[in-house]
């Protein structure tokens, strides 16, 4: 893709300050290569190749999808109404037995296409065959930190393999694609993970200079069997006493933590991704979000995967991350549209230690435009953060822009075709189906 400064004019801002706060102003933003280089009143049009008019438009940080499973957008659908165990050790593990690379690519180039056209710049994926996930993210463009899910339940064997397949992907993909793919380690949990695992997944994160991705504190069942497994130690407990918390952890979910915990999360500076419509459809139960945000810890957003959610409309999660804590404290100033904004998109880049996540000069230009001109954006809230959390969904987004460069202008995709993709996605679910009857008969 050729770089060329982006000029737009005329945008109604909507920038998320990080201390749970926004502002808004009406001013233009030009882009040069990949970065915000000014934001000012009547930007002149000479420096720019591209314009676009942006009035009408809501300009704010592209979403960043801080929990996600990209590859499951191929398994949507295909068991709901059920809760987290049984999903997946009867329906989802054994489906993904038959995933390989080919999957893996279109399945991530299905989620992406679905990122993309709702908003959503940047995600961080913790899934299987990550190379194919890779090639995918490098051909359209978004941002991404991948991190493959290890899994040894106790055997060496698999151990040794896990981390092989985790190493070679922080070898090749670390930092390529012009910087907008990182990587992680991304052990699954502690119920399948062994401690062993863990231990060493602290030491090589530390040695490899790059984060860790985990599920945490999920469900109730989860915090009961950590409790008989490991000398009544819940999750966070267990983690801690091996020294495997840091600022550098992303921990999805943690709906279920007592006081304690909440401390040590805050003490080790660890980042929670809140997944409310998995965890609601799951029925796993409702994270303490206001506890966590009265101790300033940093919380972001998360969709899980298109298996568990149903979608990746970064959109949906807000107003939901909204709309449960106020239903269940009975408060409806908890996660107000100003919190739940800035966890969509601040916190989000700072718990994935990327340069982006605000609209300021030198930040990486990953930036979306909502068009006003629908009936449910009309007539405008008093706040956009209002306007974008309450009324707006992912298909207002006309245009996504991700490290300076265009991914989606009037709701059409540039870099893939999404024809091809949809078509693709439907052979490839349609075959792993087949192997799966197959293989049961
Ligand atoms: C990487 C593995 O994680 C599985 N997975 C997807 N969603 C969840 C969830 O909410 N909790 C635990 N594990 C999950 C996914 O299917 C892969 O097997
Ligand atoms: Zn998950």
């Amino acid at each position: 893709m050729e770089s060329q400064n982006i000029l737009i004019k005329n945008a109604k801002i909507l920038n998320p300050l990080g201390n749970g706060k926004t502002e808004e102003k009406n001013a233009d933003v030009l882009i040069v290569e990949d970065k915000i280089s000014e934001i000012n009143k009547e930007i002149e049009e000479s420096n720019a190749e591209k314009i676009i008019d942006a009035s009408d438009k809501i300009l704010m940080p592209g979403l960043v999808n801080t929990h996600t499973h990209i590859s499951m957008s191929l398994l949507r659908g295909i068991a709901d109404d059920l809760e987290l165990d049984s999903w997946l050790n009867d329906y989802i593990w054994p489906m993904e037995a038959h995933l390989n690379r080919e999957y893996c690519y279109i399945g991530a180039l299905l989620g992406a296409s679905e990122m993309i056209k709702s908003g959503t710049t940047c995600f961080s994926d913790m899934y299987f065959y990550m190379d194919g996930v890779a090639q995918a993210v490098e051909e359209i463009g978004m941002r991404a930190v991948l991190s493959y899910g290890m899994i040894d339940f106790g055997i060496k064997e698999k151990r040794e393999n896990e981390f092989k397949e985790n190493i070679s992907l922080i070898k090749n993909h670390n930092n390529t694609a012009d910087g907008r793919i990182t990587t992680m380690f991304g052990p699954h949990s502690s119920y399948t993970a062994s401690v062993e695992l863990l231990e060493r997944v602290r030491k090589e994160a530390d040695r490899y200079n790059v984060g860790i991705h985990i599920h945490m504190n999920e469900t109730m069942k989860e915090i009961n069997d950590s409790k008989e497994a490991h000398e009544n130690k819940r999750p966070f407990e267990l983690l801690d006493s091996i020294g495997f918390l840091n600022s550098d952890v992303v921990a999805a979910h943690c709906v279920w933590l007592d006081e304690k915990e909440i401390n040590l999360i805050k003490n080790n500076d660890v980042k929670v991704s809140h997944n409310p419509c998995s965890n609601m459809k799951l029925a796993s139960g409702v994270a303490p979000i206001g506890e966590l945000l009265k101790e300033n810890i940093c919380v972001s957003l998360g969709t899980d995967g298109a298996s568990s959610n149903n979608n990746l409309d970064v959109f949906d999660e807000m107003k939901f991350a909204a709309l449960l804590q106020k239903v269940h404290t009975l408060n409806p100033k908890l996660a107000n549209a100003d919190e739940v904004i800035n966890m969509a998109s601040y916190n989000g880049a700072k718990a994935l230690n990327i340069d982006a996540g605000a609209i300021e000069v030198g930040k990486k230009a990953d930036l979306i435009l909502l068009d006003t001109k629908h009936p449910n954006m009309t007539p405008q809230s008093n706040t956009l953060s209002s306007n974008l959390v309450y009324s707006a969904n992912g298909s207002n987004v006309d245009t996504t822009i991700c490290n300076g460069k265009i991914l989606m202008e009037g709701r059409k995709l540039l870099t893939v075709d999404e024809e091809h993709i949809l078509s693709e996605a439907k052979r490839a679910i349609i075959e792993m189906k087949e192997l799966k009857e197959a293989e049961s008969e």
